[in-house]
């Protein structure tokens, strides 16, 4: 059934949708985040469309990863990266928080990878177009178990820098949050989110999150 659909059919108020490359570790972030309270459960085999979980009137949806996937014929990360593109489009009035899931530590050389061949990043484009469409946009920096503590904030300001975001990354707190998955570090990003429902008087759905 289409996403719209089942929306409209459900009564979904608000939608948050995770949006990231590849092996960022989006899924062991769902997992962690929601895994007890909302099944998100595994993607079944190679799969282009997003997995949606429901709990009362909050839609939480996890799009596919971009990235080179085997199995699946070349360009995946396009199919992915216009398939988002037409989804955000489409849902952007429910959606009413995006979350961008990155590689914290590989963040900066990964962007500057894709500048020396002159092309825009894909999570740069994304984090640009959702904050475009009206979409409050997290960054959730994963894999931060990785760094040493002498190079932790040398690092989020990189990363900082990468999204166009003048340094120091503290600046930008409510905007990008420090994370690690495996060590069930998920402080930053639902401390976040919290922020966001309680804004919209959403207190109800903390237990969610
Ligand atoms: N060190 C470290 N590794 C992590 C963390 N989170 C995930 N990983 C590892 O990163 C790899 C990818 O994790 P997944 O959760 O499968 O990544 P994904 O982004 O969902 O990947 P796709 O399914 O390809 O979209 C796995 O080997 C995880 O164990 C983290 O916070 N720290």
């Amino acid at each position: 059934m289409e996403t719209s659909k089942i929306a409209a059919e459900c009564g979904i108020n608000i939608e948050i949708i995770f949006v990231g490359r590849s092996n960022v570790g989006k899924s062991s972030l769902l997992r962690e985040i929601f895994g007890a309270k909302v099944r998100v459960g595994r993607r079944p085999g190679v799969t282009l469309r997003p997995r949606h979980a429901q709990e009362s009137d909050l839609l939480i949806t996890d799009m596919p990863g971009f990235g080179f996937m085997s199995g699946v014929k070349d360009r995946k990360q396009d199919i992915v990266k216009d398939q988002t593109i037409r989804y955000l489009e489409k849902n952007s009035e429910r959606i009413k928080i995006g979350v961008l899931v990155i590689d914290g530590p590989v963040f900066p050389e990964v962007v500057d990878r894709w500048d020396a061949r002159n092309q825009i990043p894909i999570d740069v484009e994304m984090f640009d177009f959702m904050r475009e469409l009206g979409i409050d946009t997290i960054v959730a920096a994963n894999k931060m178990d990785k760094v040493k503590a002498d190079e932790y904030d040398y690092l989020l300001d990189e990363v900082s820098v990468r999204l166009g975001l003048e340094p120091p990354w503290q600046n930008w707190k409510h905007i990008i949050a420090p994370i690690s998955a495996k060590k069930d570090d998920l402080k930053a990003l639902k401390g976040l989110l919290r922020d966001r429902l309680h804004e919209m008087k959403r207190d109800d759905l903390f237990k969610y999150v």
